[in-house]
């Protein structure tokens, strides 16, 4: 396993603003107690997070990004119209197809709620935390993937 600690790359979508750093804050605890260092980019919205991992993952093969494991935050509630589904289905499809086409470790901190209520609920680092939880299971993959490198 590599002797430096983990550089993270987080992508976040700051189409709710107040959400994603509250989920940010539950991954900066951990990072900061695992001395992992981290830069963070944005993104309008979750659907673009799949073209921003694309871009990420495309300049870390060409050596102009360096990061060891990746977590996604963002939020997507539910509105009048299918739109919901567009955003939540079709971004997650794509993350999980980049993932495990390139076996990147990630953490999907994506929440796909029903109301504002749910969002803060699982975002807010004192309560379910999920931001916490993406970034512990994108090192639990970086760790399994140093196992399998040999
Ligand atoms: N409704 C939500 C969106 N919608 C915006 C899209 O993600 C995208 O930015 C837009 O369609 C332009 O391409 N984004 C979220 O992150 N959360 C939502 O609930
Ligand atoms: C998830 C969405 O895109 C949603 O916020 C859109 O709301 P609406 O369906 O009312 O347009």
């Amino acid at each position: 396993m590599k002797q430096t600690a983990p550089h993270a790359l987080v992508i976040e979508a700051r189409f709710y603003g107040d959400l994603a750093d509250a989920l940010f804050e539950g991954v900066r605890r951990v990072f900061d107690a695992r001395g992992v260092t981290y830069e963070r980019i944005a993104v309008p919205g979750v659907l673009e997070i799949p073209a921003a991992l694309s871009m990420a993952l495309t300049a870390s093969d060409d050596g102009r990004a360096e990061f060891d494991l990746v977590v996604l935050n963002g939020c997507v509630i539910r509105g009048e119209t299918g739109h919901y589904d567009i955003v939540a289905g079709e971004s997650n499809r794509a993350i999980m197809d980049l993932v495990v086409e390139t076996g990147v470790p990630l953490g999907n901190a994506i929440l796909t709620v029903e109301n504002g209520e749910q969002a803060w609920d699982r975002a807010d680092p004192e309560r379910r935390n999920k931001g916490g939880h993406a970034a512990e299971a994108a090192l639990a993959m970086y760790e399994l993937a140093a196992r399998f490198a040999g």
